[in-house]
């Protein structure tokens, strides 16, 4: 019978079949966070369990730490400060691998984990975190869990999986210049909608992602989740390969050539039937920024806040009022020119080295504008080396970005990094829920480099139509 590519990879870990939708499902790696782990550790304690398999497990401090500027990164608020605690607590008694808050490449977990050769092709990689769909851009099957999932891992590295559908998104020509992956994922969340994978895992394929680079598949396999998506994959090839090998000592020699030749099967069999398919044409798609509250409430940079007087009557109309009374935008404002008063480029979508060359191509010979607070805040300690070694966070600061920590920070309003009530941030996350930044808080999501130029100008920008820099 022929299989997609997530079948293959739910078949090669399929410990049972329990019934028709559900298998008893066997995890490669296991990441968690200070955020939804401490439950789970205290239900194994309560039954005097252990963990199975510690070192298929990892930890990181990544939502509550502080990412001020060069300090010595104490959480001080009682309440995160003792997650942080419990968490080192958890991981020494049970022999957990933790980067914890003063280790120097500490980040957040969907940084480190491939960054550092964790993630290989054909795992299935689970973490108490909805965007664990990243790992997918390494054709690796990754999926958020909830908290009691988290416990039942930690004591069998196994869990009960429900099968989801597949769906299939091609995507071929290339990129036009100033559009990236991130502009890719928004146009496609906006035509599909928030709930449009919902149920589904998403293969991505087609030319478009081909010439992509590994971190720019990370950008667009992190938000398949904002799109309801249960997992993102795309086949592995020679680029994935390179990316895991170069971080990955131990494989070499004949172990590296059965690694190549498994990774070389990963991909859907020719005659596999997809439950769902989408093509689009990367050659048309523009730089695209939310208007509104939810990831597909998008459009491209030269279009205006929708008109809900033009929407038929219902669920959409009601969302699209409500958004544009939470972020305070009239119907048919255009979206080139809307002013910012907060720029923060980070997350685990869009905080890696690739994104921080970006944002410094167009920050390049320019200043931030008067008013705005841009913070750059790197996904982990080692993107944050090699920013500082490449010349990158120097000419930030020399023009006026704030060069912090690492960690989730302002991707969320749950540690120091808060946005007051009616700031409008250009940000390189992905979600822009009310609150989401702070209460109140309004959040367009957009590229690094539409971050940038919206920094440099203090409005939201084209940046293929920012002028060249005064010499
Ligand atoms: C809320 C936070 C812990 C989270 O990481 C949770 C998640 O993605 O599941 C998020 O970005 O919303
Ligand atoms: S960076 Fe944002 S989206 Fe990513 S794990 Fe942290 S809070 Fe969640």
């Amino acid at each position: 019978m022929h299989r997609t590519l997530y079948r293959k990879l739910v078949d090669a870990h399929t410990v049972t079949q329990l019934d028709a939708q559900n298998v008893l499902l066997f995890c490669d790696l296991h990441l968690m966070n200070e955020y939804t782990s401490p439950q789970a550790f205290a239900g194994l304690d309560e039954q005097g369990r252990q963990v199975l398999v510690p070192g298929q497990n990892m930890a990181v401090v990544s939502h509550v730490i502080p990412t001020d500027p060069g300090a010595i990164r104490i959480i001080r608020d009682a309440a995160p400060a003792l997650q942080a605690s419990n968490l080192r607590k958890n991981c020494d008694q049970h022999g957990i691998p933790l980067f914890d808050t003063q280790d120097a490449l500490q980040g957040i977990e969907h940084v480190v984990a491939p960054e550092h050769g964790m993630v290989r092709p054909g795992m299935v990689v689970i973490c108490g975190d909805s965007h664990t769909t990243t790992y997918g851009a390494l054709g690796a099957l990754g999926f958020g869990i909830g908290t009691s999932e988290v416990e039942h891992v930690l004591a069998t590295q196994t869990l009960v999986y429900r099968l989801a559908k597949d769906m299939r998104i091609q995507v071929d020509g290339l990129l036009p210049l100033g559009t990236t992956a991130k502009d890719l994922i928004l146009m496609v969340i906006g035509h599909i909608g928030a709930q449009g994978a919902r149920g589904h895992v998403i293969e991505f394929c087609g030319t478009a992602f081909d010439a992509m680079s590994i971190e720019a598949r990370f950008t667009v396999c992190n938000m398949a989740v904002e799109a309801g998506a249960r997992g993102a994959l795309i086949a592995p090839d020679q680029k994935a390969a390179d990316y895991v090998l170069a971080r990955s000592a131990d494989l070499i020699g004949p172990l590296q050539q059965v690694a190549l030749q498994h990774w070389a099967s990963l991909r859907s069999d020719a005659g596999a039937v997809f439950d769902v398919e989408h093509h689009f044409d990367a050659s048309a798609v523009p730089p695209h920024v939310t208007w509104g509250t939810s990831p597909d409430q998008v459009a491209p940079i030269g279009g205006a806040v929708p008109d809900p007087e033009t929407q038929a009557a219902g669920p959409l109309r009601r969302s699209t009022e409500q958004a544009l009374r939470y972020t305070g935008l009239a119907a048919g404002t255009p979206l080139e020119g809307i002013a910012i008063q907060h720029v923060f480029i980070g997350s685990c979508t869009n905080a890696r080295i690739e994104d921080l060359r970006a944002v410094a191509e167009v920050v390049r010979g320019r200043q931030v504008a008067q008013g705005v607070r841009a913070m750059v805040v790197p996904g982990s300690g080692a993107v944050k080396q090699q920013a500082e070694a490449e010349g990158i966070a120097r000419l930030l600061l020399d023009a006026g970005f704030e060069w912090r920590e690492p960690g989730c920070s302002m991707c969320l309003a749950m540690n120091g990094d808060i946005l007051a009530d009616g700031v409008r941030c250009a940000s390189t996350t992905n979600r822009n829920f009310e609150g989401r930044q702070g209460r109140g808080a309004i959040t367009h999501l957009m590229s690094p480099a539409m971050a940038a130029a919206a920094a440099i100008t203090g409005t939201i920008t084209d940046v293929r139509r920012l002028e060249t820099p005064h010499a």
